[in-house]
C-alpha cells in the first residue's frame, strides 16, 4: 500500500543521500538521477548519460545503466516509507545507450511479502514512450536503520548524523537516527 504520508504524484523526490552515486547532488561523477512520485506505487525518473559514464566509446557502461535502474527501483522506498536495500537485481540490456541520451525510467512495486518488496523497471531512450533500452526485475529487502550504522564506515555515518539535511531525509522514512 502507498503510505498515507508518501510524496504526492508528480512530486520530485530529491536525493536520499547527497553523496549517493545514483541520486546525490554532491557526487560529481554520479548519475544525478531525478525521480518523481507517480500514481499508486510507481515512480518515474530521468538520467542523462555523460562522458564519465562510458563503457565503450560513446556508449553508456552497462553497470551504470544497472545503477540507474537500481536507483529508480530504490526510490519506490519513498512511497512505502520503508528502508529497503537491493537483494537481487536482474537486468536486460536491450539496446545500446549513447552518451548524451536522456534515459526515461519507470518503476513500480509488483508485490510485497513480509520484508520482501518485488519491483520492476524499464528505461526508454529519449522520451517516456521511446524505445526500451533496459529492463530490470528486483527484490528489495526491508532493513532497520541499524543496517547502515552497523556496516557503514564510521566517518561517513558520523557526517550523516551531524548533517541536519540528512536527518530530515531520514525522517521521511520514519527513521530517528
Ligand atoms: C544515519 C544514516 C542514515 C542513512 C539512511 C537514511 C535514509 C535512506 C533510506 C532509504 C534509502 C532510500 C532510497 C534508496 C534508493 C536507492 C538505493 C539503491 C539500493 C542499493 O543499491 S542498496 C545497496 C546494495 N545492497 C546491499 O548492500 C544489500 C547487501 N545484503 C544484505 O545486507 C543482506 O543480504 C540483506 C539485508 C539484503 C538480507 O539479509 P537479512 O539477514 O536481513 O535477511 P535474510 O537473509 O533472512 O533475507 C530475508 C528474506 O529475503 C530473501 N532474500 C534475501 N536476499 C535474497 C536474494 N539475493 N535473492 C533472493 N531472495 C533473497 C531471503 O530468502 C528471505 O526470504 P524468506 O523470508 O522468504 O525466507
Amino acid at each position: 500500500m502507498r503510505h498515507a504520508d508518501a510524496p504526492a504524484p508528480g512530486e520530485l523526490l530529491g536525493a536520499h543521500y547527497g553523496q549517493c552515486f545514483g541520486c546525490g547532488g554532491e557526487q560529481p561523477h554520479g548519475l544525478h538521477l531525478a525521480a518523481r512520485a507517480g500514481e499508486g506505487l510507481s515512480i518515474t525518473a530521468e538520467f542523462t548519460v555523460r562522458p564519465e559514464h562510458q563503457g565503450a566509446p560513446g556508449l553508456a557502461h552497462g553497470g551504470v545503466l544497472a545503477t540507474a535502474l537500481d536507483e529508480t527501483l530504490g526510490s519506490l522506498n519513498w512511497l512505502l516509507r520503508t528502508i529497503a536495500v537491493t537483494g537481487r537485481l536482474e537486468t536486460d540490456f536491450v539496446r545500446p545507450v549513447p552518451v548524451g541520451t536522456t534515459l526515461h525510467l519507470a518503476a513500480e512495486v509488483t508485490a510485497v511479502a513480509g520484508r520482501k518488496i518485488y519491483s520492476t523497471a524499464t528505461g526508454r531512450i529519449g522520451a517516456p514512450d521511446g524505445p526500451v533500452a533496459v529492463r530490470a526485475d528486483a527484490l528489495f529487502i526491508e532493513v532497520k536503520v541499524d543496517h547502515f550504522i552497523d556496516h557503514g564506515r564510521e566517518e561517513e555515518i558520523q557526517a550523516a548524523m551531524n548533517d541536519p539535511d540528512q536527518i530530515r531525509r531520514a525522517r521521511a522514512f520514519e527513521v530517528n537516527p
